[in-house]
């Protein structure tokens, strides 16, 4: 059952059965695990009509924002705890939090993992398959001077340390800026026996094994996921081993990040664990591709369209990405 139906698109892109959802307008709730408001402005997770909703401010006033829409594959509990938010399935779990703009990031980003992971090894879905974290000013300074993602990598990098062997493995993750401030964090997660593989990429240093010149405690993450037929590929950039590579060239920053993909996905790496083999960039869907710089948004966009499928469904969004060397960013799909 996919995880997502739906993401809406910027006008020129909808398709003709896809429509955007209006504001004050919703489609059967009843089939719906969470739905991401990709908009100017952002708001915190809430219950909206019994339904985890957040608004991450990821748009500029001249983009139409667009939903990401988790579906659900049975009857759905939706609830609250605390800052958490997060609905089941009886396969799936979809929990979100926000962590509002501070000073520092790194305890409370341990504190809001932890109770993300303590409230879904106690629903009994231990196994992350997905994770996105969304983090105003990504590649400022805190307080102290750190830049705010190695301070928050150092807080999650801690709750996944606390939790170990309980929250079953690291998964596929996006790590980006936003247009807004605050740490917004949602994830999708499986039962624990849901068959999980998580991958690396042959041409990339395992994140979680950078080497400490990236911040005090490496990313948390995977490179991909590939769970129940579904593949998640992780936020993808222009790094071989742990370097930046092609630095002020967006063209040959948009060559690796695809390069890097493809070698992600091929029969060599997918098909370690996935009996049919691998993909090609032709089968990305629900693609988002991060850039930093806006003038450089066309060229990226004459790119992918030679690349993906013209069916893939894909967004761009003008926002910082993790090191300041990188002007891309690609996450995707395979469902
Ligand atoms: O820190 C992350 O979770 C992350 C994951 C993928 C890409 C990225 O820039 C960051
Ligand atoms: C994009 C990024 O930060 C990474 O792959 O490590």
């Amino acid at each position: 059952m996919p995880s997502f139906v739906d993401l809406r698109n910027s006008p020129s892109e909808i398709r003709p059965n896809i429509k955007f959802e209006q504001q004050g307008e919703h489609s059967d709730s009843q089939n719906i695990l969470a739905r991401v408001a990709f908009e100017k402005n952002g708001f915190a997770p809430e219950l909206h009509k019994g339904v985890p909703t957040l608004g991450v401010p990821m748009t500029t006033e001249t983009e139409p924002g667009f939903q990401e829409v988790f579906a659900a594959s049975g009857p759905v509990v939706a609830g609250r705890e605390g800052n958490l938010v997060y609905a089941v399935d009886g396969r799936h779990l979809f929990c979100a939090v926000q962590v509002v703009e501070r000073d520092i990031y790194r305890d409370a980003a341990r504190i809001a993992y932890d109770s993300a992971f303590e409230l879904a090894t106690r629903l009994g879905y231990p196994n992350i398959l997905r994770m996105w974290n969304l983090v105003g000013g990504i590649i400022d300074d805190n307080a102290d001077g750190v830049e705010i993602y190695r301070d928050f990598c150092a807080g999650r990098s801690e709750a996944f340390a606390l939790w170990s062997g309980r929250i079953l493995h690291i998964p596929a993750a996006t790590g980006i800026g936003t247009r807004g401030n605050g740490v917004y964090l949602y994830f999708i997660s499986g039962r624990a026996d849901a068959e999980v593989h998580h991958l690396e990429n042959p041409r990339q240093t395992p994140a979680y094994h950078y080497p400490e010149s990236y911040g005090p405690k490496s990313p948390s993450f995977a490179r991909a996921t590939f769970a129940d037929g579904i593949l998640y590929i992780s936020g993808t950039a222009s790094i071989l081993g742990d370097e930046t590579v092609h630095k002020g060239d967006i063209s040959g920053q948009v060559d690796v990040t695809l390069e890097n993909i493809a070698t992600l996905i091929s029969t060599e790496n997918l098909g370690k664990v996935r009996p049919e083999g691998g993909y090609s960039l032709q089968d990305l869907d629900l693609i988002k591709v991060y850039v930093s710089r806006p003038e450089d948004i066309p060229y990226v966009r004459s790119r992918c369209k030679e690349v993906f499928s013209p069916d893939a469904r894909v967004v761009y969004l003008n926002v910082d990405i993790c090191r300041p060397d990188l002007l891309v960013e690609i996450e995707a799909i395979v469902q």
